[in-house]
């Protein structure tokens, strides 16, 4: 089991091939593209308000929460994709929650964010 010929041989082939995954993901999700715009965006205000460093800590959870969960949703649209391409309930559910727990993270997300920007500013 798991010997198959595709396998990576060692570390470093295992992280080109996840590099290589990342890196495609964000040429062609519209959704990653959405995120990293975001994330700037969200840093650049951080550095104006000047939150302290605990907090930036909290922001860069957040934001490897997103994309991590966006990454994994991306992989799980791919995997449905391949096993079928027909209208199918189950599909439409694996996407839909795969979704769904990307948007809830980020709903957590920018509540926590607008916490730490109100005890900054206040
Ligand atoms: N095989 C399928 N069977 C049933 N419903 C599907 C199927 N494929 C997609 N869907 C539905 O269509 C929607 C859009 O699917 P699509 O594969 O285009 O995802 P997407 O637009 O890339 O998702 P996202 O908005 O997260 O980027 C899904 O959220 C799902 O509800």
């Amino acid at each position: 089991m798991n010997q198959h010929k595709y396998k990576n041989k060692h570390f470093g082939m295992s992280v080109r091939a996840a590099t290589q995954g990342i890196v495609k993901s964000f040429k062609t999700e519209r959704n990653l593209k959405i995120d990293l715009a975001m994330a700037i965006l969200v840093i650049i205000i951080s550095c104006l308000v000047h939150i302290s460093l605990s907090h930036f800590m909290i922001v860069f959870i957040l934001i490897g929460g997103v994309i991590s969960l966006e990454l994994m949703n991306t992989a799980i649209e791919q995997t449905v994709d391949l096993v079928t391409e027909e209208w199918h309930p189950l599909a439409k559910a694996a996407k839909d929650i795969a979704a769904g727990a990307v948007w809830f993270f980020s709903i957590i997300s920018a509540i926590i964010y607008m916490m730490i920007l109100y005890e900054t500013l206040s």
